[in-house]
């Protein structure tokens, strides 16, 4: 068990987020085929046998081992960690084995009766699968970049196996009775109490991939009454739009439109983080309709939400998934804190919840933080978890999370990666070598490269999208803590900017506070206008 103190890397979280202060620079209708009608083998934690785990000189480029990369303590190096005690954190750390996700349809149902015996056959095709991956990947030519890149040793840091027959005596101590954080029944959409499946879930995704209109009555949390979708959009962006709108009243009071005006306008757009794009097309609309003419806050308004949601509309785009793939998988990137885990977690639920297979891999092995965050997302979402020790090659776990992935016939493979490493050269280094490693196993994988954004950051998530765009080959956005911020305005600059597809928005850390991201809806919610 990593036993790195959470005090400890909360701060140092926080200084790393500091620290990387320098890097920071819709329709949603998801067409997802059935869930697979095949059952498949459910797969518990255990060690992995030295002839199960494919040797990360085979498979993955080793990392440079030379200097020691300061930021991966070993196990033994580790402060606090018990010899022999508890286990680390991720020793495979598959789910759990003995409990049936209830979001999984019938058709994913571990085997009952001769379930062994097609677990052990699973195991050894997933053995003869490592083994002929091993044969194939010394092929993997070390990156360019990376002449030192040496032979690696054994993979020690992975536990990620399929062998369940092999290490029966072997049980990870980390796997808690009861785990801190329990499942929390009815935050899952569809999900229901009592760990079945209910009769009409069937993995039919609505819109951006929610059943949410299948949660039961006894989901919604007690307390509060929950607002809608819409409601909490308005709400996560009234500061962005008081801001703006406020501005733009006292800007068109009693005032015709002239030259001075205009101008006055765009600058009052560009600081509103809306770019300088987008302020002109403003601007310029409003021109054609009004000059000369009396102009109020109002009809500015009114033109500003229809001009946004042009921009907008092309990038508002739903996250496709080719479930053909199994797994489709999704890397998901960003600076340190701007959401990934948390979102992951998010999407985890959405998916798991709607009835499909999720695996999910704790690619940030920087943080033991976010291990064990990722874990507990997991755990709330019925995801089986690939994880490894703080530490450890985190290329190597994406690897071995893929093939487990591919063994268990999951449907979807998210991997969370680190958001910072001892400086950004090796942050993306270590971003490359991951692509470059699942690629090894399928041209092209990952199939969703997604970039969390925080939108408090304003103007500096234009170059985090340029610089990881360029590492990482990001496919699509997500912005995440659009709830309070007065900058919601930079979404519509990296739209027009970078016209990459952006999937949901984040307002809030609930499992909830993700949605498709909606063109018209954003837009109306930015400039103050519509149905509130
Ligand atoms: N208000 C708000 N907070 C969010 C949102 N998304 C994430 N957070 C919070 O932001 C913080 C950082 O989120 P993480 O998911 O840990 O970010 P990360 O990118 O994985 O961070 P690292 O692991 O350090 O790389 C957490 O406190 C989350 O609860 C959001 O949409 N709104």
């Amino acid at each position: 068990m990593v036993a790195a103190p959470a005090e400890d890397d909360r701060a140092a979280s926080n200084e790393d987020r500091a620290a990387t202060e320098e890097a920071k620079t819709g329709a949603h209708d998801l067409a997802i085929p059935p869930a697979p009608a095949e059952p498949t083998p459910d797969v518990k934690r255990e060690e992995a046998p030295e002839s199960a785990r494919p040797a990360e000189d085979d498979a993955v480029p080793a990392e440079d081992e030379s200097p020691p990369p300061p930021i991966s303590p070993l196990v033994g190096e580790m402060p606090g960690r018990a010899e022999g005690g508890e286990a680390p954190i991720g020793d495979a750390a598959l789910g759990d084995g003995a409990a049936i996700p209830p979001s999984v349809p019938l058709g994913h149902l571990p085997h009952k009766g001769g379930e062994q015996r097609a677990v052990e056959a699973a195991a050894e095709a997933g053995r003869a699968a490592i083994e002929e991956e091993k044969a194939g990947s010394d092929d993997i030519a070390p990156s360019p970049q990376r002449a030192t890149e040496e032979v690696a040793t054994p993979s020690e840091d992975v536990v990620a196996v399929p062998d369940i027959t092999a290490h029966e005596d072997v049980v990870m101590e980390d796997e808690p009775a009861a785990l801190p954080i329990s499942p929390l029944v009815g935050e899952m959409p569809g999900r229901a109490e009592g760990g079945e499946t209910p009769e009409n879930l069937a993995p039919a995704l609505p819109k951006g991939f929610a059943a949410a209109d299948q949660r039961p009555k006894e989901a919604a949390p007690a307390s509060q009454p929950k607002l809608s979708w819409y409601q909490r959009l308005r709400h996560g962006l009234a500061r962005t739009s008081s801001q703006l709108t406020g501005q733009i009243a006292s800007l068109f009071t009693k005032r015709k439109l002239d030259e001075a005006t205009l101008e006055d306008l765009e600058d009052l757009l560009i600081q509103a983080d809306l770019g300088v794009e987008t302020a002109m097309r403003i601007t310029d609309t409003l021109a054609s309709e009004r000059y000369g003419k009396d102009v109020t806050g109002e009809d500015v308004s009114r033109i500003m939400a229809g001009e946004i949601a042009k921009v907008l509309a092309p990038v508002a785009r739903p996250l496709e998934l080719d479930l053909s793939q199994k797994p489709h998988v999704i890397l998901v990137v960003g600076v340190n804190g701007t959401g990934k885990t948390t979102t992951i977690g998010k999407l985890a639920a959405k998916l798991s919840g709607a009835g499909l297979k999720v695996m999910l891999a704790a690619g940030d092995t920087f943080r033991a933080a976010a291990i064990e965050q990722l874990k507990i997302w997991a755990e709330r979402t019925k995801s089986d978890i690939v994880a490894s020790k703080l530490g450890a090659d985190a290329a190597g776990l994406a690897y071995e999370a893929f093939q487990l992935a591919r063994e268990k016939k999951s449907d979807v493979l998210i991997i969370d990666t680190a958001g910072r490493l001892q400086n950004k050269a090796e942050l993306m280094a270590e971003l490359e070598k991951i692509v470059r490693v699942l690629g090894k196993l399928d041209p092209d994988a990952p199939h969703t490269v997604l970039q969390t954004l925080d939108a408090t950051t304003g103007q500096n998530a234009l170059q985090q999208v340029e610089i990881f765009r360029n590492v990482a080959g990001v496919s699509g956005l997500i912005m995440t803590k659009l709830d309070g911020t007065a900058r919601g305005g930079i979404l519509v600059a990296i739209s027009a900017k970078h016209k990459l597809p952006v999937y949901f928005i984040g307002v809030g850390e609930g499992i909830d506070d993700l949605e498709p991201f909606e063109a018209k809806d954003f837009a109306e919610a930015i400039a103050g206008v519509g149905a509130a």
